[in-house]
């Protein structure tokens, strides 16, 4: 099993190169399945996450290949509407295939898509928007089934602004006939990027960023080039990287709007940040002052970046309060950062975080993604070794995540 050995490292010094979004990836190549055409994805990140969606939107009947720079996908009404368990178990984002394949072809078969061990996860609000539009949903042996004559255009709330949700109803009314406005949506940057490539490729999607979208059904999509959005938890992780070694680094390629909630709570901890076209200079030089958290759906702090927040604010001033309302299981960092000395209690949703002097190095497992990454920062400034296992997490959303942070002069080396 390939490990992480990190040491305690020197202030982060240089220049960050941010890849493009796991999450504004995905779905679109979801909603390639949408397509007729040639469709150019540039630049994409390489990721675990994107190779298991390669091979999904390939089992479904899609043309794909690469370059090594960009992706090339051919869509094509010779779908399947089938979705296999073996490729929807390693990857939840497998899941917004079903909107695209419903629109398509009236009919769908999807496995449900695993437990992941940060929350339940149901996809009850997805299924919801699909019987809005007009689909019968049986459900049984662990697979998903959907068909309609043909989907219509509804007026649909949902109860929680879904990501998931949101992307898997606006694909799946895209070819509907009539208007579907979609109420209570999420309002993340990769739901504009998604409807962004969608319109791109003939949709008329409107309101994509604020809470009501509304999606008036065409015939067809054509094919198109698109470059995905800078990922904006790639960037808050180095961010926080800078300021928690109290070192100075450049973050490039980013999209300033995104990273308002990470700037403020940055700010508000002492952190001096500058702001220039597309890049973010982060200095932590002054030290990090305790602060308290809460997750939101964006435009609030993102829950992808509570794990990291909470290592930096582990070795922070003062005493923190960390709440995450997102998801009910995402503290799964906590016990592994106090294996390294923290000093963290949870009560219920909430985590009370006393700043320490020191952290320790020890042997910690990456729990998911967001954990193990977290685990990674804390062992930048732990004393002696920190052995980050499990690290197949890391590698689902961090293009070379040890490359970046050695660029920066971090001393950490993979091991098999
Ligand atoms: C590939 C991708 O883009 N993943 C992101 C996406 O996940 P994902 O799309 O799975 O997240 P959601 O916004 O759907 O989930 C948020 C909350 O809603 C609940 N829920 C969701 C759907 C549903 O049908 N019923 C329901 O109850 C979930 O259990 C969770 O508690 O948004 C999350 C929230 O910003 C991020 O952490 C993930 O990185
Ligand atoms: C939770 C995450 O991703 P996913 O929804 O793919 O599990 C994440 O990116 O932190």
């Amino acid at each position: 099993m390939r490990r992480l050995i990190v040491e305690k490292s020197p202030p982060l010094h240089g220049i960050i190169n941010v890849s493009g979004s796991k999450n504004a990836v995905l779905p679109i190549m979801a909603a390639c399945i949408l397509a007729n055409g040639e469709i150019k994805l540039e630049d994409i990140p390489k990721l675990e996450d994107v190779l298991v969606m390669e091979r999904m939107i390939k089992a479904i009947g899609l043309e794909v290949h690469e370059d090594g720079k960009n992706l090339y996908i051919k869509g094509t009404e010779n779908i399947k509407c089938e979705a296999p368990y073996d490729l929807v178990r390693m990857l939840r984002a497998s899941f917004l295939v079903m909107g695209p394949i419903l629109a398509r072809k009236g009919k769908v078969r999807i496995a449900l898509p695993g437990g992941c061990n940060i929350g339940s996860r149901p996809v009850d609000l997805h299924l919801k928007g699909f019987r809005a539009l007009g689909a019968e949903i049986d459900m049984g042996h662990g697979y998903v089934e959907a068909h309609a004559q043909a989907l219509r255009g509804n007026k649909i709330y949902l109860d929680f602004p879904s990501v998931g949700a949101t992307e898997n109803i606006m694909m799946a009314a895209i070819l509907a006939k009539g208007v579907t406005i979609l109420e209570n949506a999420a309002e993340e940057p990769e739901i504009v990027d998604l409807a962004n490539f969608l319109n791109e490729m003939g949709a008329k999607v409107v309101g994509a960023g604020t809470d009501c979208i509304r999606i008036e059904g065409v015939e067809w999509l054509k094919g198109t080039s698109h470059t995905v959005i800078p990922d904006r938890i790639e960037a808050g992780t180095y961010m926080i990287a800078a300021a928690m070694t109290g070192g100075r680094v450049v973050i490039r390629n980013v999209e300033i709007e995104h990273l308002k909630p990470i700037v403020a709570k940055l700010t508000e901890a002492g952190v001096a940040i500058d702001i220039n076209e597309n890049e973010i200079v982060v200095d932590g030089r002054r030290g990090i002052r305790h602060v308290d958290v809460k997750t939101l759906p964006y435009p609030g702090f993102p829950t992808d970046l509570q794990p990291q927040m909470m290592a930096m604010l582990s070795i922070a001033q003062g005493t923190s309060i960390v709440i995450e309302t997102v998801f009910e299981n995402r503290f799964q960092h906590v016990p592994e950062l106090k294996r390294m000395g923290a000093d963290i209690k949870i009560e219920g949703r909430s985590a009370v975080v006393q700043g320490v002097d020191n952290l320790t190095g020890a042997e910690v497992k990456a729990t998911d993604l967001r954990a193990g990454a977290a685990l990674v920062l804390a062992g930048l400034v732990a004393e002696r070794q920190t052995e980050v296992t499990e690290i197949q997490h890391i590698h689902r959303g961090y293009v070379d995540m040890k490359g970046k942070l050695e660029q920066v002069g971090a001393r950490i080396r993979e091991i098999n």
